[in-house]
């Protein structure tokens, strides 16, 4: 009796030791990554890899990419595990150069997966692989030339137009604060949805708007998107039995109807405008519609509706994150707000008191000060790409093999003092002419760089501009009892983002 119960008892822990080595080793096989290739890298622990904090949402992604960049201080790149998944990150600003544009071919793709089976609205231009990518940017790039943009400023106008009335009604009828993020976002809404869209959208009046609804849910950080990052780090295999979508279904199918709507609306009315929408129907018809294109080549009609999301999807809260930085910035620091306005006030008399592209164009401080916001604030922390096959380092001892995935830590890199003395200070004239052509290329990177950088920039800081030019011309913006000094960032959201909104004064110029 007792050598049955022994064997049982043998059995039993033989198992529990046989499926705790099984789980040991999923949890760490892929960690010896880095010692086989000889790179630097951060002790990962078992799961998570570097990733404990911010997996239990103990730590932004901002400050677990600044810890590792430092501790790999001194080498031009080094070894990460987020979970499970290694990752290199590179420090250095030659390779990252030679990563995003000279040897572009071995990194055309960012390497974030998605099952587009179950999420069709990620089938484009940011997700979207070659050559199916380089398809789709050269078919959408000629909405963005600068004579589209010329176009399509009296749109941006309108609802800048707007956004001052809601500004003057909000102040005579609430009290002087305002909270900016919230209604500049109103604003990066509607003009997305008039020049993307062709869709009048009065976000900034309408507090109740879908669009506006379903656009910030997008963004909000949920226990969802971040459950979808863990798993998706542990394994794809795991995200695919979990089925966590990219997006919440409902703003999925509201994005879907919308956009499809609008394009076959165009198409049975026979309305041709010099617009995005235009780009997108013409897409189709190349790439969709045109049965002489090889099948490879070909694109199905949710892959264009799915950019038009992303248009959507990209652009709203950068811009408006990024525009109430600036602002947040200009009321902490007087004399540089004084200098944008005296720099606006000066170009408008000498162009009869209009505001237009051209005069936009001319405001050189602006730029400086947006450019420093978003050396100090960059929405996106960190670039990625996926070498598509191996590449071997020009001057170094790396290899990087196909498939593995990289990391380029914009907002470590902006606040490096050996490319930006100070960091913490809201400095402008880093910006100066002479400063930039100082810069090392490689280190400042808010729009990322090389073929795959935003489709979006010169959109956005036209837009940007206009707004703030709008603004400051008729208020001064002071911090007030609810700004909060130092800003704090949300510790899960997927761009960088304050995590309780910003607070400014408005007072009116009365003169
Ligand atoms: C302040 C505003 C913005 C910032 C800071 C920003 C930043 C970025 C960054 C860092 C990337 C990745 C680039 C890379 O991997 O090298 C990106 C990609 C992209 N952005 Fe923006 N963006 C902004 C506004 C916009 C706007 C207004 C749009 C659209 C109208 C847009 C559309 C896109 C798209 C479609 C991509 C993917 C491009 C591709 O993979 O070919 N962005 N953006």
């Amino acid at each position: 009796m007792f050598a049955s119960i022994s064997i049982w008892w043998i059995s039993i822990i033989t198992l529990c030791l046989l499926i705790f080595t099984i789980i040991y080793y999923f949890c760490t096989y892929t960690f010896n990554k880095w010692d086989k290739i000889n790179v630097p890298y951060v002790q990962p622990i078992p799961l998570f890899g570097n990733f404990f904090y911010v997996a239990f949402g103990m730590q932004h992604p901002i400050d677990f990419y600044r810890k590792i960049y430092y501790e790999l201080a001194g080498h031009k790149y080094g070894g990460l595990f987020q979970m499970r998944t290694p990752y290199l990150m590179i420090r250095d600003p030659e390779i990252i150069n030679n990563v995003l544009i000279k040897d572009f071919s071995y990194f055309p793709n960012r390497g974030i997966y998605s099952d587009f089976s179950v999420n069709l609205l990620s089938n484009q231009l940011f997700f979207m692989e070659n050559p199916q990518w380089k398809l789709i940017r050269k078919a959408l790039s000629p909405a963005f030339t600068s004579g589209k943009l010329k176009l399509m400023y009296d749109q941006i106008k309108e609802c800048s137009d707007e956004l001052m009335k809601n500004i003057h009604k909000n102040f005579m009828k609430i009290d002087d604060k305002i909270e900016v993020r919230d209604m500049l976002g109103k604003y990066s809404t509607d003009v997305i949805g008039t020049c993307i869209f062709g869709l009048k959208l009065n976000a900034v009046s309408d507090d109740n708007s879908t669009f506006r609804k379903y656009g910030k849910s997008i963004f909000v950080p949920s226990l969802r998107t971040h459950l979808r990052e863990l798993s998706l780090m542990i394994s794809p295999t795991l995200l695919n039995i979990l089925k966590f979508r990219d997006f919440p279904a409902d703003a999925t199918e509201f994005f879907h109807s919308a956009f499809h709507e609008t394009i076959t609306y165009r198409e049975k009315n026979n309305i041709v405008r010099n617009d995005f929408v235009q780009t997108l129907i013409q897409a189709r018809n190349d790439l969709v519609l045109n049965k002489s294109i090889p099948q490879g080549e070909r694109f199905s009609e949710s892959q264009i509706i799915a950019n038009a999301f992303v248009m959507f999807a990209a652009g709203f809260e950068t811009v408006s994150t990024a525009m109430s930085f600036c602002l947040y910035e200009l009321a902490l620091k007087k004399h540089v707000q004084d200098r944008v306005r005296q720099e606006i006030n000066l170009k408008l008399s000498k162009n009869n008191g209009l505001i237009n592209n051209e005069l936009l164009i001319e405001l050189n401080y602006l730029d400086m000060v947006l450019a420093e916001t978003l050396r100090k604030y960059p929405p996106t922390f960190a670039l990625f790409r996926k070498a598509s096959q191996t590449y071997h380092v020009p001057n170094d001892s790396l290899t990087i093999e196909k498939d593995q995935k990289i990391i380029i830590p914009i907002y470590s890199l902006h606040y490096d003092p050996k490319y930006f003395t100070d960091p913490e200070v809201f400095d402008p004239e880093r910006f100066s002419p002479e400063e930039k052509a100082k810069r090392i290329s490689g280190t400042y990177l808010p729009f990322g760089d090389g073929p795959r950088i935003c489709i979006g920039k010169r959109f956005a800081e036209l837009e940007m501009k206009l707004a703030l030019v709008e603004i400051l011309t008729k208020f001064e913006v002071e911090p007030c009892e609810k700004t909060e000094i130092p800003i704090r960032l949300s510790k899960k959201a997927i761009v960088a983002m304050p995590e309780n909104g910003i607070w400014l004064t408005f007072k009116k110029i009365t003169c």
